[in-house]
């Protein structure tokens, strides 16, 4: 090559660098937050995302830390990530100008395939509680989180896991992941969707996610979700297999709604279901609106149900420590065994701490906004209409400034009320703010229920001799939680006091709830 050919090669790369350098810094007016991650215009932040993946935003809090909030400017928009604790309750108290309920529709026009006319229903008022997204939330809230609704859902997935349970009289080997996985998919979706619950079928199932952690195919439309709703790839093209499984499942549920099962099943979703009607969703969409509901309802429930059993038996300190309270919330009569959810929920704090140790440690949730309109937040920072939010729990769950100096271990009793007050804003296991997850009570519920069912019923045992932590590397950001990479063998071996006995649960009380870091 002559050197006049690279001469002009490099002027262009230095032309083309000068020209996105100057791109970039003339659309940034001064009041918004500072810029970081700029030595590749518009692509470095995408190349920290792919080398960090899940510990990007803790590590650029790390490298930040003098910034409250800063911008990352990829192509096509600004994101402004909030690095200070201090800043989340200011971007939550703006609930009607930072807005979640884009990523909603989001989801379901790219993920779910919603018609134009379903997402025009729900584009109509993105703000207020008449509006499609945020009227959902008010009339499915009650049917989730309090009272005679939420018992029956927990009921409901007790009665699965004691079904699940009563099957290992002998010690029996699975793999827990998968194991675990089957359990709160199958108990969790009875109890939401009834007696014709779709997700019974072993073909959706198939459809809807990999059963095992070995599964390498790509049929499944679950593992697809994220990068559909990013709405960049034609569908058809490079997901055509996932868009398959969805049609299917779509199938399903259509026939579902269409012979009203939906009228058995629990108050949350028959809600679902009437609020759909009632702000006018086209019939056809409402099977899609009604999948959509398996993502919340399963996808992390299953990953921090296999954390809790995992960091509960792993430890023989954690678990005689567990195991001694929960022997407390059982009463014995007449060959029954009953189980007292208020007392576990009320009066296990050394349970309740390891288990929001989970969401610490585990946990990656990622709550965006949508700026709906300019803003200056705080006085301080102009934020420009149309560009995201992130504020990642996982920046402020690895902070040692606010968890201490043993922030990178797994210590399972942190959260007892007798050691240091945290700010309650610190712990986002279920985001924060309006959009505070409406299931957290269900998937409490359900996840104690069975670790409970475990911790008094059976021994949970590796089969290799070692607990080994599995690797998480290869996690999806789409879900909030940490996904093991490698399934882990054990063995169920019952306990003699517990096999012959008959397993129910009581609730004795209100759920005053005191132990938990979200009420
Ligand atoms: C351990 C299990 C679960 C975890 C870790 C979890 C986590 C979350 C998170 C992080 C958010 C977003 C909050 C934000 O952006 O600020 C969320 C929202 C949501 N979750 Fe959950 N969730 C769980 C279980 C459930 C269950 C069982 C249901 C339903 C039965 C559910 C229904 C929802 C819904 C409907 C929203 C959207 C809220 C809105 O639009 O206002 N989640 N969840």
């Amino acid at each position: 090559m002559s050197n006049a050919v690279i001469v002009t090669a490099l002027g262009g790369i230095g032309a083309t660098y000068i020209f996105f350098w100057a791109l970039l810094y003339l659309t940034q007016d001064s009041k918004e937050p500072p810029i970081v991650s700029s030595s590749i215009p518009f692509i470095s932040p995408i190349l920290g995302m792919i080398r960090w993946s899940m510990d990007f935003y803790p590590h650029m809090r790390k490298r930040h830390s003098n910034l409250p909030i800063y911008t990352l400017r990829i192509p096509g928009v600004r994101i402004y990530v909030i690095n200070s604790l201090d800043l989340i309750p200011v971007v939550q108290r703006q609930w009607r100008t930072l807005i979640f309920a884009p990523i909603s529709v989001k989801a379901v026009q790219a993920a779910m395939g919603a018609s134009k006319e379903a997402v025009a229903v729900l584009e109509h008022d993105l703000v207020t509680e008449h509006g499609f997204v945020n009227g959902m939330a008010k009339a499915t809230h009650s049917t989730m989180s309090k009272g005679s609704a939420l018992d029956g859902l927990s009921s409901k997935t007790f009665e699965a896991f004691d079904e699940a349970l009563n099957r290992f009289a002998v010690p029996t080997t699975v793999n827990m992941y998968e194991w675990v996985g089957k359990q709160i998919m199958r108990a969790t979706t009875d109890a939401v969707y009834g007696p014709a619950n779709p997700m019974r079928d072993a073909q959706n199932l198939k459809a809807w996610h990999k059963t095992s952690l070995t599964d390498i195919s790509h049929q499944q439309i679950s593992p697809a979700l994220m990068f559909m709703m990013l709405d960049i790839l034609p569908q058809n093209l490079f997901f055509k297999a996932a868009v398959q499984a969805r049609e299917k499942l779509v199938k399903s549920f259509a026939k579902y709604y269409a012979d009203g099962s939906y009228k058995q099943g629990s108050s949350y979703i028959q809600q679902f279901v009437q609020h759909c009607i009632e702000q006018k969703i086209p019939q056809q969409d409402i099977p899609r609106f009604l999948l959509g509901t398996v993502f919340n309802n399963v996808a992390n429930t299953i990953l921090t149900a296999f954390w809790v059993v995992f960091r509960i038996f792993s430890d023989p300190i954690v678990l005689e420590d567990c195991r001694n309270e929960v022997l407390q919330a059982v009463q014995d009569q007449d060959g029954i065994s009953t189980i007292d959810l208020s007392f576990i929920l009320n009066s296990c704090p050394v349970l309740l701490s390891t288990y929001h140790e989970v969401f610490r440690y585990h946990g990656m949730a990622n709550s965006v906004r949508v700026v709906s309109e300019d803003h200056m937040l705080d006085n301080k920072y102009l934020l420009k209409k149309g560009n995201l939010i992130m504020m990642s729990a996982r920046a402020q769950h690895s902070n040692s400034a606010i968890w201490g100096e043993n922030v990178d271990e797994f210590y399972h009793k942190r959260f007892l009320k007798n050691g240091k007050r945290f700010s309650p804003v610190a712990f986002r296991g279920f985001g924060g703010g309006t959009t505070l997850c409406p299931g957290r009570h269900f998937a409490t519920s359900e996840i104690l229920l069975l670790a409970t069912s475990l911790l008094l019923r059976f021994d949970v045992r590796p089969t290799k001799g070692i607990w080994v932590k599995p690797s998480t590397a290869k996690s999806s950001q789409a879900e909030a939680m940490e996904q093991p990479d490698d399934d882990i063998e054990v063995e169920f071996v019952p306990s003699s006091g517990a096999r012959d006995k008959k397993w129910c649960v009581a609730f004795s009380g209100p759920r005053a709830d005191p132990l938990l870091a979200q009420k």
